[in-house]
C-alpha cells in the first residue's frame, strides 16, 4: 500500500491579484482575489449565518449588495448543482470572507466557489479581519462601498432605483396541481418558497411583480395571493402595493414573506424604514408577540415595518432588538412574516407558517 503523499495547500501556482475594499466613509480593507477581476461597487451588508453560501448567493434579494460573511472559513464545500440554489444565478454584487477554501469537499460539489464566482462574473475578496470590517459597519450603520482592482468606479446605493424589476420573472408560470389555487407576486422569489408550497397541495401561479392581477380580462379564481421577498426599498414597488391593495379590499387571503411584509404593510396604511444595518443569517430569534415561543429564523432584510397598520397587530418581534418580523389582521386572513419560513438555508422551525396561511384558507371562505 502507498502512502498518500499530503501536500500542504500550495496556492503559489496561482499568480494572486490584490484587490481593495473601499467603504464610503473612506475606510480601505485590502484583500486577496478569489473571484472575477472587475470592479463592483453596491451597499455593503454582512450575514453572520454560518452555513449555506450557495442559497444565500442566489437569493434575489441580495442584488446590489456586497456580502460580507462573518463566519470565517467559505468554499470548503464547494457548489451544488442549480436545482439546489434559490435562483438561476448569483445574485450578490461581490463577496469578502475571511478564509477562502479552494479544496471543496462535498458529494453534491460541482466546482470550487471561486469558478462559480469566475463563471457568473463576480468579483470576491479574501481580507483578513472580517470581524473588524463588520463591527465598523455595525458601529456606523449600513455603508455604500465598493470593490476595486487597478482602476477606480464610482459607488452605488442600490435603495435609490427599483431592485425588484432587475430580478422579477418577466412571464406567468403555472406551477403543480392541488387543491388550492394560490398566486405569487415575484418580487424575487427564493426558490423554496415555491418547493414549500408546492409540497402543500397547491396549484401556483408564479406572476411578475407588476402584473395587474385585477384588471380586466386577468381576472381568474384564486384562493389566495402571496408576495415574495425581494431586494432594495419596498416603496419601488407601487404597482405591487396597488395589487394588495385590492386584494385586501376583496378580502381575499394574503400571505407576504420579507419583501412581502413590508409590501402588505404599504398597501395597508402603515409605514417601513430604513434600518440601521440590517438582519442576515440564519440565526436570528423571533419571538411570537403575547407568547413565550421563540423561534430560530433564516433572514435577509435590511428594511423592516415601523408603523403597523391599523387593523393589524405585531406577529412577531426580533428578539435582540426588538424590531418588528411580522404583521397579522385582527379579523381577515391577512398576514406576513420578515423571516424566511422556507429558510434555505436555515433552521425550518417556522415552515407552519405556511401550514397556518393554508389553513386560514379553508376557514375564511
Ligand atoms: N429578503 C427580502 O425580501 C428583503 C426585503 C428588503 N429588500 C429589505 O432589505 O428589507
Amino acid at each position: 500500500m502507498t502512502t498518500p503523499i499530503i501536500s500542504l495547500t500550495d496556492h503559489s501556482h496561482h499568480s494572486v491579484t490584490h484587490g481593495r475594499l473601499v467603504l464610503e466613509d473612506g475606510s480601505v480593507f485590502e484583500g486577496r482575489s478569489f473571484g472575477y477581476e472587475q470592479a463592483q461597487a453596491g451597499e455593503v451588508v454582512f450575514s453572520t449565518g454560518m452555513v449555506g453560501y450557495p442559497e444565500t448567493l442566489t437569493d434575489a434579494s441580495f442584488a446590489g449588495q456586497l456580502l460580507i460573511l462573518t463566519y470565517p472559513l467559505t468554499g470548503n464545500y464547494g457548489v451544488p448543482l442549480p436545482e439546489f440554489w434559490e435562483h438561476n444565478r448569483i445574485h450578490i454584487s461581490g463577496l469578502i470572507v475571511s478564509n477562502y477554501i479552494d479544496t471543496p469537499s462535498h458529494a453534491q460539489s460541482t466546482m470550487t466557489l471561486s469558478a462559480w464566482l469566475k463563471q457568473e462574473k463576480i468579483p470576491a475578496l479574501e481580507i483578513k479581519d472580517t470581524r473588524l470590517l463588520t463591527q465598523h459597519i455595525r458601529d456606523s450603520g449600513a455603508l455604500l462601498g465598493k470593490i476595486v482592482f487597478e482602476s477606480d468606479i464610482p459607488f452605488y446605493d442600490p435603495n435609490e432605483e427599483n431592485q425588484i424589476a432587475h430580478v422579477s420573472t418577466t412571464s406567468v408560470l403555472k406551477l403543480g396541481t392541488g387543491r388550492k389555487k394560490l398566486a405569487l407576486l415575484d418580487c424575487g422569489a427564493k426558490q423554496n418558497i415555491l418547493r414549500c408550497l408546492l409540497k402543500r397541495d397547491v396549484e401556483l401561479t408564479v406572476l411578475p411583480w407588476d402584473y395587474p392581477l385585477f384588471e380586466s380580462g386577468n381576472e381568474w379564481s384564486f384562493d389566495g395571493l402571496l408576495i415574495s421577498n425581494g431586494p432594495g426599498n419596498p416603496k419601488f414597488a407601487t404597482p405591487t402595493i396597488k395589487t394588495i391593495q385590492t386584494a385586501l379590499e376583496n378580502t381575499i387571503p394574503t400571505f407576504g414573506i420579507c419583501m412581502g411584509n413590508q409590501l402588505l404593510t404599504l398597501a395597508a396604511g402603515g409605514d417601513t424604514y430604513k434600518m440601521k444595518f440590517g438582519h442576515r443569517s440564519q440565526n436570528q430569534p423571533c419571538q411570537m408577540v403575547g407568547t413565550q415561543r421563540c423561534f430560530i429564523t433564516t433572514q435577509n432584510h435590511g428594511f423592516a415595518v415601523g408603523e403597523v397598520p391599523e387593523g393589524f397587530t405585531p406577529w412577531f418581534v426580533n428578539a435582540n432588538d426588538g424590531t418588528n418580523e411580522g404583521i397579522i389582521h385582527s379579523s381577515r386572513p391577512f398576514m406576513s412574516v420578515q423571516f424566511h419560513p422556507e429558510a434555505a438555508p436555515g433552521p425550518t422551525d417556522t415552515e407552519w407558517v405556511f401550514d397556518y396561511f393554508l389553513e386560514k384558507l379553508e376557514t375564511s371562505k
